[in-house]
């Protein structure tokens, strides 16, 4: 999968966010998408989600040599974001369920592969809602990192976590990005320290 932004700007009513990005995201390569607060880094991955349309420039998406329509992207991402809201009145492995009904898994995996991933089993019939945010935070990623998909993408990744919780990010982050396009919207340099290209927002004002 490759993705391709062409003149790339955004605008939420008068004030733009960013403006002029060229950039290209290349096959299987890891990307960290940096910049203050409020600079455009979770805007700017939502447009390459094709959640949001850029307010001017163009968005090409390649996958397997041929292009790829806007409106089936979503099929070939998977996404991890504290603001992404999981189905709280389901228990954890009803989520998972939920989940592959929509995605496929990675290789390997299964609804009991990825509760025995997060080291969750003795939670495996608790609710959602009853979840602390760290630990909805560690489903989350789990379900990005264990569906098939050429893109991976993340925002703010270890949001909520506590040091454990980052350790146990860190340790899965190398292998699940491997042979993947992965994005990660971070100003923490632990989440992304891994990545070897980096585009920051700011320089596009
Ligand atoms: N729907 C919206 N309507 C108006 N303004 C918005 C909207 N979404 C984002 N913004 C503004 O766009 C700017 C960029 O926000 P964005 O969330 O992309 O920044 P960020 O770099 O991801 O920030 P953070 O590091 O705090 O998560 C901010 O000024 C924000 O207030």
């Amino acid at each position: 999968m490759e993705i391709t932004l062409q003149n790339i700007g955004r605008r939420f009513n008068r004030e733009w966010i960013f403006r002029g990005i060229d950039y290209s995201f290349n096959e299987a390569e890891s990307y960290a998408i940096l910049g203050a607060n409020g600079s455009g880094k979770s805007t700017l991955v939502q447009i390459v989600a094709s959640n949001l349309s850029p307010s001017e420039g163009n968005i090409t998406y390649t996958f397997k040599g041929e292009a790829l329509e806007v409106e089936n992207v979503f099929k070939h991402l998977s996404f991890a974001s504290p603001y992404l809201e999981l189905v709280e009145d389901f228990t954890l492995t009803e989520i998972i369920d939920f989940h592959f009904g929509f995605k496929e898994y990675l290789q390997g995996f299964d609804n009991k592969e990825i509760i025995n991933l997060l080291g969750f089993e003795k939670y495996r019939n608790r609710c959602i809602k009853n979840f602390s945010s760290g630990m909805k935070q560690r489903v989350k990623l789990a379900l990005a990192f264990c569906s098939s998909s050429p893109i991976l993408l993340l925002d703010e990744p270890t949001a909520n976590l506590d040091n454990q919780g980052i350790d146990w990010y860190l340790s899965l982050i190398s292998r699940f990005s491997q042979n993947r396009l992965t994005l990660i919207c971070s100003n923490q340099e632990h989440e992304y320290s891994f990545c070897k290209k980096r585009l920051n927002v700011q320089d596009y004002k």
